[in-house]
Protein backbone atom coordinates (compact mmCIF):
# COMPACT_ATOMS: atom_id res chain seq x y z
CA UNK A 1 0.00 0.00 0.00
CA UNK A 2 1.36 3.60 -1.00
CA UNK A 3 1.02 5.81 1.53
CA UNK A 4 2.60 8.67 0.49
CA UNK A 5 1.46 9.20 -2.79
CA UNK A 6 -1.17 12.65 -3.60
CA UNK A 7 -3.96 10.38 -5.61
CA UNK A 8 -7.23 10.73 -6.82
CA UNK A 9 -9.41 7.94 -4.81
CA UNK A 10 -11.99 6.93 -6.98
CA UNK A 11 -14.55 4.82 -4.94
CA UNK A 12 -17.73 3.04 -6.29
CA UNK A 13 -20.18 2.53 -4.13
CA UNK A 14 -23.82 0.96 -4.67
CA UNK A 15 -26.67 1.95 -2.86
CA UNK A 16 -30.08 0.57 -3.42
CA UNK A 17 -28.51 -0.42 -7.14
CA UNK A 18 -27.59 3.49 -7.45
CA UNK A 19 -24.15 3.93 -8.12
CA UNK A 20 -22.97 6.62 -6.85
CA UNK A 21 -18.56 7.83 -7.37
CA UNK A 22 -17.39 9.45 -4.31
CA UNK A 23 -14.22 11.40 -4.85
CA UNK A 24 -11.30 12.31 -2.81
CA UNK A 25 -9.09 14.85 -4.49
CA UNK A 26 -7.14 15.28 -1.60
CA UNK A 27 -6.66 12.35 -0.37
CA UNK A 28 -3.49 11.81 1.20
CA UNK A 29 -3.20 8.39 1.38
CA UNK A 30 -4.09 5.58 -1.45
CA UNK A 31 -6.08 3.07 0.52
CA UNK A 32 -6.97 -0.70 -0.36
CA UNK A 33 -10.66 -1.27 0.40
CA UNK A 34 -10.41 -3.88 3.37
CA UNK A 35 -13.90 -5.23 3.08
CA UNK A 36 -15.81 -5.72 -0.10
CA UNK A 37 -19.80 -6.54 0.20
CA UNK A 38 -21.52 -7.82 -2.76
CA UNK A 39 -25.57 -7.93 -2.55
CA UNK A 40 -25.31 -9.01 0.66
CA UNK A 41 -28.67 -10.71 2.28
CA UNK A 42 -29.33 -11.69 5.96
CA UNK A 43 -32.40 -13.93 7.03
CA UNK A 44 -32.77 -14.58 10.81
CA UNK A 45 -35.07 -17.91 9.88
CA UNK A 46 -37.96 -15.96 7.93
CA UNK A 47 -36.45 -12.43 8.71
CA UNK A 48 -35.37 -10.52 5.94
CA UNK A 49 -32.62 -8.71 8.33
CA UNK A 50 -30.34 -7.05 5.61
CA UNK A 51 -31.21 -6.43 1.65
CA UNK A 52 -28.87 -6.14 -0.99
CA UNK A 53 -26.21 -4.56 0.94
CA UNK A 54 -23.33 -3.45 -1.33
CA UNK A 55 -20.27 -1.71 0.39
CA UNK A 56 -16.49 -0.85 0.50
CA UNK A 57 -14.88 -0.53 3.36
CA UNK A 58 -11.23 1.17 3.30
CA UNK A 59 -8.19 0.29 5.08
CA UNK A 60 -7.37 2.78 7.71
CA UNK A 61 -10.50 4.39 7.88
CA UNK A 62 -13.25 4.78 10.70
CA UNK A 63 -16.74 3.71 9.16
CA UNK A 64 -19.69 4.68 11.54
CA UNK A 65 -23.17 2.76 10.77
CA UNK A 66 -26.19 4.90 11.90
CA UNK A 67 -29.79 4.31 11.51
CA UNK A 68 -32.60 3.52 13.81
CA UNK A 69 -33.32 0.52 15.90
CA UNK A 70 -33.55 -2.47 14.26
CA UNK A 71 -32.62 -1.70 10.86
CA UNK A 72 -29.69 -3.98 10.46
CA UNK A 73 -26.80 -2.26 11.76
CA UNK A 74 -25.40 -4.87 14.65
CA UNK A 75 -26.48 -7.27 12.49
CA UNK A 76 -24.36 -6.45 9.38
CA UNK A 77 -21.04 -5.84 11.86
CA UNK A 78 -21.22 -9.24 12.75
CA UNK A 79 -21.23 -10.26 9.58
CA UNK A 80 -18.00 -9.40 9.27
CA UNK A 81 -16.24 -11.56 11.66
CA UNK A 82 -19.20 -14.06 11.39
CA UNK A 83 -20.08 -14.12 14.27
CA UNK A 84 -23.95 -13.45 13.21
CA UNK A 85 -23.72 -17.37 12.64
CA UNK A 86 -23.90 -18.43 16.29
CA UNK A 87 -27.48 -17.54 16.09
CA UNK A 88 -29.47 -20.76 14.83
CA UNK A 89 -31.12 -20.37 11.26
CA UNK A 90 -29.48 -17.63 9.96
CA UNK A 91 -28.81 -17.74 6.07
CA UNK A 92 -27.17 -15.61 3.61
CA UNK A 93 -26.90 -14.77 -0.09
CA UNK A 94 -23.87 -12.76 -1.89
CA UNK A 95 -20.72 -11.95 -0.57
CA UNK A 96 -17.98 -10.07 1.67
CA UNK A 97 -14.40 -9.93 0.56
CA UNK A 98 -12.01 -9.43 3.29
CA UNK A 99 -8.80 -8.44 1.63
CA UNK A 100 -10.23 -10.64 -1.45
CA UNK A 101 -11.15 -13.46 -0.17
CA UNK A 102 -14.61 -14.42 0.28
CA UNK A 103 -15.57 -14.78 4.07
CA UNK A 104 -18.80 -16.30 4.13
CA UNK A 105 -17.00 -19.13 2.17
CA UNK A 106 -17.74 -22.79 3.48
CA UNK A 107 -13.98 -22.55 3.24
CA UNK A 108 -12.95 -19.36 5.36
CA UNK A 109 -11.21 -20.47 8.57
CA UNK A 110 -13.20 -18.42 11.12
CA UNK A 111 -10.88 -18.74 13.85
CA UNK A 112 -8.26 -17.34 11.70
CA UNK A 113 -10.38 -14.32 10.85
CA UNK A 114 -11.57 -13.54 14.08
CA UNK A 115 -7.96 -13.40 15.11
CA UNK A 116 -7.91 -10.31 12.29
CA UNK A 117 -11.07 -8.83 12.79
CA UNK A 118 -11.38 -7.79 16.70
CA UNK A 119 -14.80 -6.72 18.35
CA UNK A 120 -15.38 -4.60 21.27
CA UNK A 121 -18.85 -4.75 22.91
CA UNK A 122 -21.50 -2.41 23.96
CA UNK A 123 -21.24 -3.43 27.40
CA UNK A 124 -17.71 -4.10 28.66
CA UNK A 125 -17.26 -7.78 29.44
CA UNK A 126 -13.55 -8.24 30.84
CA UNK A 127 -13.18 -12.01 31.81
CA UNK A 128 -13.12 -12.07 35.96
CA UNK A 129 -9.42 -11.72 35.92
CA UNK A 130 -7.04 -9.36 36.97
CA UNK A 131 -6.25 -6.53 34.23
CA UNK A 132 -3.21 -8.33 33.28
CA UNK A 133 -4.71 -11.91 32.30
CA UNK A 134 -7.54 -10.25 30.46
CA UNK A 135 -5.08 -8.78 28.10
CA UNK A 136 -2.61 -11.58 27.72
CA UNK A 137 -5.43 -14.55 27.28
CA UNK A 138 -5.72 -14.39 23.63
CA UNK A 139 -1.51 -14.40 22.92
CA UNK A 140 -1.60 -17.32 25.39
CA UNK A 141 -3.96 -19.16 23.36
CA UNK A 142 -2.33 -18.17 20.23
CA UNK A 143 0.75 -20.43 21.86
CA UNK A 144 2.64 -17.45 23.63
CA UNK A 145 4.01 -18.54 26.70
CA UNK A 146 7.11 -16.71 27.60
CA UNK A 147 6.66 -14.25 30.29
CA UNK A 148 9.01 -11.72 28.93
CA UNK A 149 7.15 -11.96 25.65
CA UNK A 150 3.52 -11.44 27.37
CA UNK A 151 4.97 -8.54 29.78
CA UNK A 152 5.56 -6.73 26.55
CA UNK A 153 2.37 -7.25 24.63
CA UNK A 154 0.48 -6.04 27.83
CA UNK A 155 2.07 -3.04 28.31
CA UNK A 156 2.10 -2.24 23.87
CA UNK A 157 -1.35 -3.10 24.44
CA UNK A 158 -2.71 -1.34 27.74
CA UNK A 159 -0.59 2.19 26.08
CA UNK A 160 -2.21 1.41 22.68
CA UNK A 161 -5.85 1.63 24.57
CA UNK A 162 -4.75 5.02 26.30
CA UNK A 163 -4.90 3.47 30.19
CA UNK A 164 -1.24 1.91 30.85
CA UNK A 165 -0.83 5.11 33.06
CA UNK A 166 -4.34 4.47 34.65
CA UNK A 167 -3.28 0.59 35.27
CA UNK A 168 0.34 0.14 35.53
CA UNK A 169 0.72 0.06 38.99
CA UNK A 170 -2.39 -2.49 39.84
CA UNK A 171 -1.93 -4.90 37.13
CA UNK A 172 -2.63 -8.24 39.05
CA UNK A 173 -6.05 -6.53 40.14
CA UNK A 174 -9.17 -7.59 39.13
CA UNK A 175 -10.39 -5.95 36.02
CA UNK A 176 -14.23 -6.03 37.54
CA UNK A 177 -12.82 -3.11 40.07
CA UNK A 178 -12.19 -0.40 36.88
CA UNK A 179 -14.58 2.09 36.27
CA UNK A 180 -17.05 1.05 33.19
CA UNK A 181 -14.71 3.49 30.70
CA UNK A 182 -11.98 1.69 32.20
CA UNK A 183 -12.77 -1.95 31.74
CA UNK A 184 -14.09 -0.72 28.10
CA UNK A 185 -10.50 0.40 27.55
CA UNK A 186 -8.98 -3.11 28.75
CA UNK A 187 -11.40 -4.76 26.40
CA UNK A 188 -9.80 -2.37 23.68
CA UNK A 189 -6.53 -3.32 24.89
CA UNK A 190 -7.80 -7.05 24.79
CA UNK A 191 -8.90 -7.06 21.16
CA UNK A 192 -5.15 -5.38 20.79
CA UNK A 193 -3.11 -7.87 21.85
CA UNK A 194 -3.61 -10.18 19.08
CA UNK A 195 -3.07 -7.61 16.73
CA UNK A 196 -6.00 -7.44 14.28
CA UNK A 197 -6.29 -5.29 11.35
CA UNK A 198 -9.67 -4.42 11.91
CA UNK A 199 -11.78 -3.33 15.17
CA UNK A 200 -15.78 -4.12 15.25
CA UNK A 201 -17.16 -1.59 17.62
CA UNK A 202 -20.95 -1.92 18.33
CA UNK A 203 -22.03 1.00 20.69
CA UNK A 204 -18.74 1.01 22.50
CA UNK A 205 -19.53 4.31 24.41
CA UNK A 206 -23.59 3.69 24.78
CA UNK A 207 -22.86 2.32 28.54
CA UNK A 208 -20.19 4.80 29.33
CA UNK A 209 -20.28 8.46 30.90
CA UNK A 210 -19.60 11.43 28.89
CA UNK A 211 -15.58 11.87 29.85
CA UNK A 212 -15.53 7.64 29.33
CA UNK A 213 -17.13 8.32 26.17
CA UNK A 214 -14.62 11.40 25.42
CA UNK A 215 -12.06 9.20 26.03
CA UNK A 216 -12.74 6.20 24.05
CA UNK A 217 -13.59 8.30 21.02
CA UNK A 218 -9.76 9.91 21.31
CA UNK A 219 -8.77 6.66 21.24
CA UNK A 220 -10.69 5.62 18.26
CA UNK A 221 -9.25 8.68 16.41
CA UNK A 222 -5.55 7.60 17.57
CA UNK A 223 -6.21 4.43 16.81
CA UNK A 224 -7.27 4.59 13.25
CA UNK A 225 -3.52 5.37 12.14
CA UNK A 226 -2.80 1.36 12.40
CA UNK A 227 -6.49 -0.17 12.54
CA UNK A 228 -9.63 0.03 10.68
CA UNK A 229 -12.53 0.69 12.82
CA UNK A 230 -16.25 -0.10 12.12
CA UNK A 231 -18.43 1.48 14.48
CA UNK A 232 -22.02 1.24 15.11
CA UNK A 233 -23.58 3.92 17.11
CA UNK A 234 -26.73 5.34 17.92
CA UNK A 235 -25.10 9.05 18.37
CA UNK A 236 -24.65 11.08 15.55
CA UNK A 237 -22.22 13.52 17.09
CA UNK A 238 -20.35 11.04 17.88
CA UNK A 239 -20.44 9.75 14.20
CA UNK A 240 -19.52 13.15 13.01
CA UNK A 241 -16.90 13.51 15.36
CA UNK A 242 -15.10 10.80 14.62
CA UNK A 243 -15.51 8.66 11.22
CA UNK A 244 -14.38 9.26 8.21
CA UNK A 245 -17.60 8.20 6.24
CA UNK A 246 -20.54 6.94 7.33
CA UNK A 247 -23.02 4.18 6.56
CA UNK A 248 -27.19 5.33 6.74
CA UNK A 249 -28.99 2.36 7.23
CA UNK A 250 -33.06 1.77 7.31
CA UNK A 251 -35.07 -1.39 7.23
CA UNK A 252 -32.26 -3.36 5.97
CA UNK A 253 -30.60 -1.36 3.22
CA UNK A 254 -28.05 1.18 3.10
CA UNK A 255 -29.75 4.22 2.17
CA UNK A 256 -26.93 6.47 1.84
CA UNK A 257 -22.65 5.67 2.33
CA UNK A 258 -20.33 8.57 2.11
CA UNK A 259 -18.25 10.76 3.47
CA UNK A 260 -19.21 12.00 7.30
CA UNK A 261 -19.01 15.59 6.37
CA UNK A 262 -21.21 15.52 3.14
CA UNK A 263 -23.63 12.87 5.07
CA UNK A 264 -24.37 15.64 7.59
CA UNK A 265 -24.04 18.68 5.80
CA UNK A 266 -25.63 17.35 2.25
CA UNK A 267 -27.07 14.40 2.40
CA UNK A 268 -28.34 13.05 -1.08
CA UNK A 269 -31.74 10.73 0.46
CA UNK A 270 -34.55 12.15 1.64
CA UNK A 271 -35.03 9.75 4.63
CA UNK A 272 -31.29 10.52 5.68
CA UNK A 273 -32.07 13.83 5.57
CA UNK A 274 -35.25 13.02 7.74
CA UNK A 275 -33.70 10.59 10.12
CA UNK A 276 -30.54 12.70 10.56
CA UNK A 277 -32.23 16.07 11.47
CA UNK A 278 -34.76 14.04 13.95
CA UNK A 279 -38.01 13.45 12.12
CA UNK A 280 -37.82 9.70 12.86
CA UNK A 281 -35.48 7.08 14.68
N1 LIG B 1 -31.12 -13.20 17.02
C1 LIG B 1 -32.09 -12.75 16.24
N2 LIG B 1 -33.11 -13.54 15.87
C2 LIG B 1 -34.10 -13.10 15.07
N3 LIG B 1 -34.18 -11.84 14.58
C3 LIG B 1 -33.19 -11.00 14.91
C4 LIG B 1 -32.10 -11.40 15.76
N4 LIG B 1 -31.26 -10.34 15.90
C5 LIG B 1 -31.81 -9.33 15.20
N5 LIG B 1 -32.96 -9.72 14.60
C6 LIG B 1 -33.83 -8.90 13.75
O1 LIG B 1 -33.05 -8.42 12.66
C7 LIG B 1 -33.35 -7.05 12.41
C8 LIG B 1 -32.09 -6.22 12.53
O2 LIG B 1 -31.65 -6.25 13.89
P1 LIG B 1 -30.29 -5.57 14.37
O3 LIG B 1 -30.06 -5.97 15.80
O4 LIG B 1 -29.22 -5.87 13.43
O5 LIG B 1 -30.66 -4.03 14.28
P2 LIG B 1 -29.90 -2.76 14.85
O6 LIG B 1 -30.00 -1.71 13.81
O7 LIG B 1 -28.54 -3.14 15.30
O8 LIG B 1 -30.82 -2.39 16.08
P3 LIG B 1 -30.45 -1.66 17.49
O9 LIG B 1 -30.03 -0.28 17.12
O10 LIG B 1 -31.76 -1.67 18.23
O11 LIG B 1 -29.38 -2.46 18.16
C9 LIG B 1 -34.45 -6.67 13.37
O12 LIG B 1 -35.70 -6.84 12.72
C10 LIG B 1 -34.29 -7.67 14.49
O13 LIG B 1 -35.53 -7.91 15.14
Amino acid sequence: MSNTTKNKVNINVKTNGVNEKISENNAETKQNIIYNTQDLNLWYSETHALKDINLEILENEVTAIIGPSGCGKSTYLKTLNRMVELVPGVSTTGSIAYKGDNILAKSTQVEDLRTKVGMVFQKPNPFPKSIYENVAYGPKVHGIKKKAVLDEIVEKSLRGAAIWDEVKDRLNQNAYGLSGGQQQRICIARCLAIEPDVILMDEPTSALDPISTLKVEDLIKELKKNYTIIIVTHNMQQAARISDKTVFMLNGEVIEFTETDKLFSNPKDKRTEDYITGRFG
